[in-house]
């Protein structure tokens, strides 16, 4: 039996970097279903936060404890970054690479590319070089990848910054079915109306610190502090 990554505690975690704490101390408990939407003023954190929950940001100080042993944790989920950072090959050749890395048959490999490649609306586009798709195909192609590898937990970081309407609309809607088909999503956003969209939970961070939380849609009609009813307004929260 595989067992669940979640729930996953935050206990004083924090991540630093040349001794200046960038995100924490934290102390959270997530559960493993829909979406949790990351909130906050520039420079507050979101970006650290989700690295440190992910172990790409170094822990100094604090814990992170998986409801299963954390290297496994990890494999088991996936990131998916601002500014996708694409091989110089294919897009097929994108997205088979982390199931070959993962010892999937090339054939096999070479099947869920092009099924994942349908599902993202680039089934079209399976020779063409990844460089020079659009920014919007760009951050399809980056979601099927990550996608590919049927991660439990997918964390993605504004995946819809400087994309327009429809390309958001579509990303969404990815989005949207990969959470009913079960993966738990935790990603940070600029937004407003993508995180109302998206969002069952909203973390809201301040300076580094986890100032406010709650469920949507609640949250959005009674955030729980001034700062976060200032910032859901539009006003400038420092
Ligand atoms: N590698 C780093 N070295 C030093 N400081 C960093 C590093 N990465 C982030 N910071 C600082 O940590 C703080 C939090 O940054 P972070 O990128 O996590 O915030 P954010 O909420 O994602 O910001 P934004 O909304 O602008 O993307 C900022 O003050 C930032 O300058």
């Amino acid at each position: 039996m595989v067992s669940d990554l979640f729930p996953v505690t935050m206990a004083g975690a924090r991540t630093s970097r040349r001794g200046i704490v960038l995100v924490g101390p934290i102390d959270l408990t997530l559960e493993g279903q829909g979406a949790c939407v990351v909130i906050g003023p520039n420079g507050s954190g979101k970006t650290s936060f989700l690295r440190m929950l992910h172990g790409a940001a170094r822990l100094t100080g604090g814990s992170i404890t998986w409801g299963c042993p954390t290297p496994e944790a990890r494999r088991r989920q996936a990131f998916v970054f601002q500014r996708p950072v694409m091989l110089r090959r294919t897009v097929e050749q994108n997205l088979t690479y982390p199931l070959i890395v993962h010892g999937v048959s090339r054939r096999e490999a070479q099947s869920r590319a092009r099924q994942w490649a349908g599902k993202v609306g680039l089934a079209s586009m399976l020779d063409r070089q990844a460089s020079i798709l659009s920014g919007g195909e760009q951050q399809k192609l980056a979601l099927a990848r990550a996608l590919i590898t049927r991660p439990k937990l997918l964390f993605l970081d504004e995946p819809c910054a400087s994309l327009d309407g429809r390309a958001t609309r579509e990303i969404e809607e990815i989005l949207q079915s990969t959470k009913a088909e079960g993966t738990r999503l935790i990603m940070s956003t600029h937004d407003m109306g993508q995180a109302r969209r998206m969002a069952d939970q909203v973390l809201f961070l301040l300076r580094g610190k986890l100032h406010d939380q709650g469920k949507a849609p609640g949250f959005f009609d009674r955030p729980g502090t001034p700062q976060a009813r200032a910032f859901l307004r539009g006003d400038i929260v420092e």
